[in-house]
Parts: C-alpha cells; sequence; structure tokens
C-alpha cells in the first residue's frame, strides 16, 4: 500500500538557507494495515502525512501509494490521487463552516471514488451516530461531533488509505474513545490502511504497529541523540 524509499525534505528557511526535515530510508505499510506513529514535537511527523497525502512534494525520494509514484506526478495528478485514495482527518477538523454536516461530507465525495451520493452521505453520517444532525452547522455541533463528521468525509471518497493527525488532540476525553474507536473500526470494517499519529500513548497502545518517527527519520533520531 505505501512504500517510502530515501525520502528527504528540505524547507527552505524564513531567514534564508534549507532545514532538512525528513530523511527516511525506508518506510513500509501494507493494505489494511494500522500504524500509530509517535514521536517528539518538530520530529516532521505531520510533514511526513502531507508527503504521503500528496500535499507536500518531497526533495528526493520515492513516495508509492497503491503502486503510483507521488514524486513522478504533476501538482495536478497529485490532487486527483489524494482525492481517489486517501482520506485525511485533521487535528482542527477543516469542516467548511457555511456547510452542513451532510453538505460536507457531500464534499468529501466530490472527486472520491463512488461520486456523490446523498444517500450513502446520510449513512456515513448515521454511522458516526449523527444522522439526525446532518443539516446543522458545524457551530452548531459539538467539538466531538465535529470531529465525527470530519471522519465521515473522510471516509466518503472511499479512500484506501486514511491519514490522521492527532484526530482527538482536540477532542473531550469522553469523546475521543468514541473517536478513536470510530476511525478504528471503520478502516478494519472497509480494509482501509490507517496511518495515525498520536502524542498521546493510550491512543497508541490501540495499535498492534507503534512506530517512533525518531527511528524512521534519520534526521529526527540526529535531533533526539543530541538532546538527551
Ligand atoms: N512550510 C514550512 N516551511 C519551513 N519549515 C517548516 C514548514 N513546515 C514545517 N516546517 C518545519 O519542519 C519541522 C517539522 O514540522 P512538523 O509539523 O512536520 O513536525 P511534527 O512532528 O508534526 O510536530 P508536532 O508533533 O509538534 O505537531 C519543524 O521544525 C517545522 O518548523
Amino acid at each position: 500500500m505505501l512504500n517510502i524509499v530515501d525520502l528527504v525534505k528540505k524547507f527552505q528557511q524564513p531567514g534564508g538557507g534549507e532545514l532538512t526535515v525528513l530523511n527516511v530510508p525506508r518506510f513500509q505499510m501494507a493494505d489494511a494495515e494500522q500504524v500509530a506513529l509517535i514521536g517528539e514535537s518538530g520530529g516532521g511527523k505531520t510533514t511526513l502525512l502531507h508527503l504521503i497525502a500528496g500535499m507536500l512534494s518531497a526533495t528526493s525520494g520515492s513516495v508509492c501509494v497503491d503502486n503510483l509514484e507521488l514524486t513522478k506526478l504533476s501538482e495536478q495528478g497529485r490532487d486527483r490521487f489524494r482525492a481517489a485514495t486517501i482520506g485525511y482527518v485533521f487535528q482542527t477538523f477543516n469542516l467548511l463552516p457555511a456547510f452542513t454536516a451532510l453538505e460536507n461530507v457531500k464534499l468529501g465525495m466530490t472527486f472520491g471514488r463512488g461520486g456523490v451520493d446523498a444517500d450513502r452521505a446520510m449513512n456515513l453520517l448515521d454511522r458516526v451516530g449523527l444522522a439526525d444532525r446532518a443539516h446543522y452547522r458545524p457551530k452548531q455541533l459539538s467539538v466531538g461531533q465535529q470531529q465525527r463528521v470530519a471522519i465521515a468525509r473522510a471516509l466518503a471518497g472511499q479512500p484506501k488509505l486514511l491519514l490522521a493527525d492527532e484526530p482527538t488532540a482536540n477532542v473531550d476525553p469522553a469523546s475521543a474513545d468514541s473517536v478513536l474507536d470510530l476511525i478504528i473500526n471503520s478502516c478494519q470494517q472497509d480494509s482501509i490502511a490507517l496511518l495515525m499519529v498520536t502524542h498521546s500513548m493510550d491512543v497508541a497502545d490501540r495499535f498492534s504497529r507503534i512506530d517512533r518517527l525518531e527511528d524512521i527519520n534519520r534526521i529526527a533520531a540526529l535531533h533526539h541523540n543530541s538532546a538527551s
């Protein structure tokens, strides 16, 4: 499903010069595999997710998702790939405020594999326990409910890989469990591979595979070693 080889990402720095954030010799995931990614703040976890989602382009190396080599695609090609293959759950939900829960989920279908289907969008809201909130706007929903809408939207395009960046960080502890259950169980049921970044060992412990960024990324390992 995912095969990363010799991936390097450098960023231009505001004061001039370049900062190498990632140097990942190898990182792989199998179809439908579930992985928790932990690591120190600023180590490059979000950057790695953005590269896998095709939201950022690599400086060098190879990112292959579902047999597609992302580094060879144009920006437009990466946008198409993302819509067809990737679901993304953000820490801050990123719902469109002017649209209802149902409309937000339908937006997740716009460029996805199954096309826009209002019945399926309602089914997804039902699955996340929010069928009765379909016509509410994000600000009329609790924070936990907003994240559940965001999960329904991420699943709406029938992705093969779901990327989740600290999806429970801004959710109260009671809702966090249901948000986490929802993500893990939905991916299991639909055979979607799941890569979840988390700072919480309680969250990571729900996964049979836990990877530390310091073990994957040579740059984070350098920082980790010099700090300890
Ligand atoms: N667009 C950018 N331009 C310049 N530097 C950037 C850019 N995006 C990220 N960085 C730098 O890359 C490093 C890694 O950032 P990233 O957000 O990937 O870390 P992280 O592991 O997700 O951190 P956290 O756990 O705190 O969210 C940071 O030092 C950050 O300043």
